[in-house]
């Protein structure tokens, strides 16, 4: 079947769990239709009192051995189907967080977190349901149903048991349309639960700009109504539940009805014997289940199905940015020079119309900084995610040392680049772990010497926890600025050849941004830095800037060249000189 085409591997690895599963299933299925049999014999016997106290024991002693063997093959197929398919949630769930992690980033600019988590956690709860109790249901209800049926016409009485089983087909319609109701309102819960999450989380994140705005009523009712839409939709479910069980009841108890009137007078006219009709009783009760189970795996199977081929999706997403054929085999960038060169660069975003960049011509020699200036949404940091090559380049073209950087592996390029984003996000570990994150190995000694650089010690030396403060929900909020400087730590500690700052420095005073940029002067005299930044004071000793607007370089050249040329670059630094003037005097 194509929708299982990745869970071959799977299958391969764990077929065997089902296949005996499955067969120790059908054994406790056959074990289950002996007991009635001989519940039937000794009831016949009793009555026609040719049977001994001792006899009746040794039936007894049957039934409770045949119990010990059911309840010791239902442990075995629980262990091997309910177990496999919990194996198989665990194996899905690692294939798709490994197969999400190595696609690029562009597939998760389009996507919603909360979709992607919705299918590691929804769409595998519901192919492991079709792959576990599915099974299950699958086999007792075929199995079951036919065997049951079979021993009741075949050894009591076919008449009997067509009557009786007239009502149950029914049982089987009723769960399925039911059970497709239940699907459409279960769904119905999760959203509104999800959507009461979201409110309560969001709450709570932003719950300082609903003090300061006075909000805190309208909050309330806000999730007051999220949560009534949660109970709305949860007594759906209840009344939907309701209404099927005693449903079930019912219909079973027609069945029951029919045996017990037509079963009774087929007795009196000595057609069957009353341990016969005790049996037949007794296999009835056992067939509503598989009844049940016939309209359950349906919707079961429906929807792990319909889930798989949401996760499929993703599987069969590839990544866009690749190393292609021909790649060369540098392990590390520092057996180029570094000299970074590029060549009439243009840039659309996939799916975009319009140029993010357009015509880019720079060289930078190795050991010099070049800083970005220009206006918001000038294609400053697209330039620097082109770096990264987290897009692929489809016309120019930028080199180091002389080689296409298509030409370098993407691992070797990633790892010599010190990159720190526009939005500095730390993962909720210690501060110390999250400096040394390219390499948990890293000396404390190194941890102290990235902290020092990027001007953090103190502030880090400040906290009761020291470097083993956590960071993020469970420990110390940090500042934004604290924040910025631990993430330009955890990229100065890679030792990189280029280091590239998007305009990371904002949440900083000018002080300690200069105190910053002075560390980093001599940290990277023989490397590469790049430096994107809103602030002319970051940047004016730069041995190259360029001034971006609308994806295109309209000034370059020092600071000094620059205020001659009296354009733009110019204008923006009398703006903030103003501007800091103002400051002062205030
Ligand atoms: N993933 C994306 N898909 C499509 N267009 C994008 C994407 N990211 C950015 N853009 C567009 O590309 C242009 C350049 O954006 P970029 O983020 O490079 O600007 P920037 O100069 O760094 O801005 P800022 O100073 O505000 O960070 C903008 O018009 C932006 O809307």
């Amino acid at each position: 079947m194509e929708v299982l085409r990745h869970l071959k591997d799977f299958m391969k690895e764990n077929k065997w769990q089902y296949i005996v599963g499955v067969i120790v299933l059908i054994i406790v299925d056959t074990l289950q239709l002996i007991t009635p049999r001989i519940i039937g014999n000794v009831v016949d016997s009793i009555g026609s009192g040719t049977i001994s106290n001792g006899q009746v024991l040794y039936y007894a002693l049957l039934i409770m051995i045949i119990a010990c063997f059911i309840a010791f093959f239902r442990y075995m197929w629980r262990i091997k189907i309910i177990g496999s398919s919990r194996v198989l949630e665990f194996w899905m769930r690692s294939k798709i967080f490994k197969h999400l992690e190595g696609l690029s980033k562009n597939f998760f600019n389009y996507r919603k977190t909360g979709d992607l988590m919705a299918h590691a956690t929804n769409d595998i709860q519901a192919v492991r349901m079709a792959f576990g109790p599915g099974v299950i249901m699958l086999t007792d209800s075929i199995f079951l149903t036919i065997a049951t049926i079979g021993v009741m016409s075949t050894s009591i009485s076919p008449t009997l048991t067509l009557l009786a089983l007239i009502p149950l087909p029914i049982l089987a319609i009723i769960v399925t349309f039911l059970g497709q109701k239940i699907q459409k309102r279960y769904k119905l819960v999760q959203e509104s639960f999800s959507n009461m999450s979201d409110r309560t989380q969001e709450s709570f994140t932003g719950i300082r700009v609903i003090k300061s705005y006075v909000q805190e009523e309208e909050e309330l009712l806000r999730f007051s109504n999220a949560s009534e839409e949660y109970v709305f939709h949860n007594m759906k479910l209840v009344r939907i539940f309701g209404f099927m069980f005693p449903m079930i009841g019912f219909i079973a108890a027609i069945s029951f009805l029919v045996a017990l009137y037509i079963g009774g007078n087929m007795v009196i006219e000595g057609r069957i014997s009353l341990g016969e009709l005790v049996a037949f009783i007794t296999y009835l009760g056992m067939l509503t289940w598989p009844m049940m189970a016939i309209g359950w795996v349906i919707n079961v199977i429906q929807r792990g199905l319909a889930s798989l081929k949401r996760i499929n999706e993703i599987l069969d997403a590839k990544p866009e940015v690749v190393d292609k054929k021909g790649v060369l085999p540098i392990e590390n960038l520092n057996e180029l020079a570094m000299h970074i060169s590029i060549k009439n660069l243009s840039f659309k975003y996939p799916k975009s119309e319009t140029y993010a960049l357009r015509n880019i011509n720079l060289d930078i020699k190795p050991g010099e900084t070049l800083a970005i200036v220009g206006k918001t949404g000038s294609g400053k940091s697209t330039l620097a995610s082109l770096f990264l090559r987290n897009y692929n380049i489809e016309e120019g073209e930028i080199s180091i040392g002389g080689v296409n950087v298509e030409k370098i592996p993407i691992k070797t390029l990633r790892k010599a680049t010190g990159y720190v984003p526009q939005e500095a996000f730390l993962f909720s570990t210690t501060i110390s772990q999250n400096i040394a994150f390219s390499d948990p190995n890293l000396s404390f000694e190194k941890i102290e010497n990235a902290a020092k650089t990027a001007s953090v010690y103190d502030d880090i030396m400040s906290f009761p926890q020291k470097f083993q403060t956590i960071v993020g929900e469970k420990g110390v909020t940090l500042s934004g600025g604290q924040k910025q400087r631990v993430s330009i730590s955890r990229a100065l500690i890679k030792d990189p050849s280029i280091l590239i700052l998007d305009d990371c420095l904002s949440a900083v005073d000018t002080k300690t941004e200069e105190a910053i940029l002075e560390h980093l002067q001599d940290v990277m005299k023989d490397r590469t830095s790049i430096i994107i930044s809103h602030r002319i004071s970051a940047i004016k000793n730069a041995d190259e800037i360029i001034f971006m607007e609308d994806g295109e370089i309209v000034e370059r050249g020092k600071h000094i060249e620059l205020l001659r040329l009296g354009g733009r670059y110019s204008d923006l630094y009398k703006k903030q000189l103003l501007e800091e003037k103002l400051e002062e005097e205030v």
